[in-house]
């Protein structure tokens, strides 16, 4: 069996490919915009609802969509447990995210397949930089005192620093929710702006951590807002709320993202994040982005994944597509 990446050539992961896309300037706050932004909800339900069925796609066009996936994941870990031996073991599975042996029975063995990123708390910044040296593979932080974002401002921007210092190339950072609770967009204009200066040439993925933010409407301008104040993408969750990445809120993020390109020309990525972890449901985001945003949306660069337990359900299906058996989970114990 041959499958044919959906993606030619399948990406090897490595810094985001900025040289091909122009990095999201941001704009001035534009309130008017934000205040004429509304949602229709039963619209919005109503597309949701005829996704699952509707665009499946069976045998090598699925295990396509699922390898293209896993360059997309920004594979994992954010416990409180964490420890260095876990993360390197992490950062091995990004470098092989797929047996070889399935690689060579859908025919794909030649190319080079790793994750997005890989994900970690500051502490764990610079073993990661470590073990990933050589496989063009970034590392991510999340930042600004996540999961919360309650800490002081300007320890916020230390930390950022301080990722940015140890080789982080993307910073995950988490907005204070109040200011969108509160309708103070100015502030989440001015926190957004100062997050992003910080970073310097490190790409920001602004976790809007949708689950605390009440309304649909409030979920729309908090992501207008983040990308007029420079975000590179906006993420939906932390994977710490009640309610993280769902497809309604990314049917809302993404129709933003659509505008937000209409009008200034900036490609501003997506990742939705927390709770996803099995292959069907990651097929659904994919078809999402694909018929929202383009085919270019699809790429590293635009859409990521934030995962800690997806990764080993693909690489199942993928057993199951080649072999036509399931293997039991613990066979695939990382990711
Ligand atoms: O950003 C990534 C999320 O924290 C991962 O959440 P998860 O453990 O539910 O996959």
């Amino acid at each position: 069996m041959t499958v044919h990446a959906i993606a030619s050539p399948v990406r090897h992961a490595g810094a985001m490919p900025g040289a091909a896309l122009p990095r999201n300037e941001g704009m001035a706050l534009d309130a008017a915009w934000l205040s004429g932004t509304r949602v229709n909800l039963s619209a919005a339900e109503r597309r949701c609802a005829t996704l699952p069925g509707r665009r499946s796609v069976k045998k090598d066009a699925q295990a396509a969509w699922l390898l293209k996936a896993v360059t997309c994941i920004d594979l994992t870990t954010l416990s409180g447990d964490d420890t260095e031996g876990r993360v390197r073991r992490l950062c091995a599975k990004a470098r092989n995210p797929v047996r070889q042996d399935l690689l060579d029975a859908m025919g794909m063995g030649e190319r080079a397949i790793a994750t997005g990123a890989v994900c970690v708390y500051h502490r764990f910044v610079a073993a990661a930089v470590d073990a990933l040296k050589g496989s063009g593979i970034p590392v991510a932080a999340v930042s600004t005192g996540f999961p919360a974002g309650l800490v002081p401002h300007d320890v916020k921007l230390r930390e950022i620093e301080a990722s940015v210092a140890d080789g982080a190339a993307e910073i995950d950072i988490v907005i204070t929710r109040e200011h969108v609770l509160t309708g103070n967009w100015q502030a989440l204009f001015d926190e957004m702006r100062d997050f992003r200066q910080a970073c310097g040439a490190a790409h920001v993925k602004a976790i809007l951590a949708t689950g605390d933010l009440k309304t649909l409407r409030n979920v729309a301008k908090a992501s207008l807002v983040c990308m007029m104040a420079g975000a590179d993408f906006i993420k939906t969750s932390t994977g710490k709320e009640g309610v993280n990445a769902t497809p309604l809120v990314t049917l809302i993020m993404l129709r933003q993202i659509r505008a937000y390109h209409e009008r200034t020309g900036f490609m501003v990525g997506y990742k939705p994040a927390g709770g996803i972890s099995a292959a069907k449901d990651i097929l659904t985001y994919q078809f999402l982005m694909k018929e929202e945003l383009g085919r270019r949306w699809l790429e590293p660069d635009l859409f990521r994944i934030g995962a800690s337990s997806l990764l080993a359900d693909i690489e199942r299906q993928l057993e199951h597509h080649v072999t036509g058996r399931y293997s039991a989970f613990n066979r695939h114990a990382a990711g």
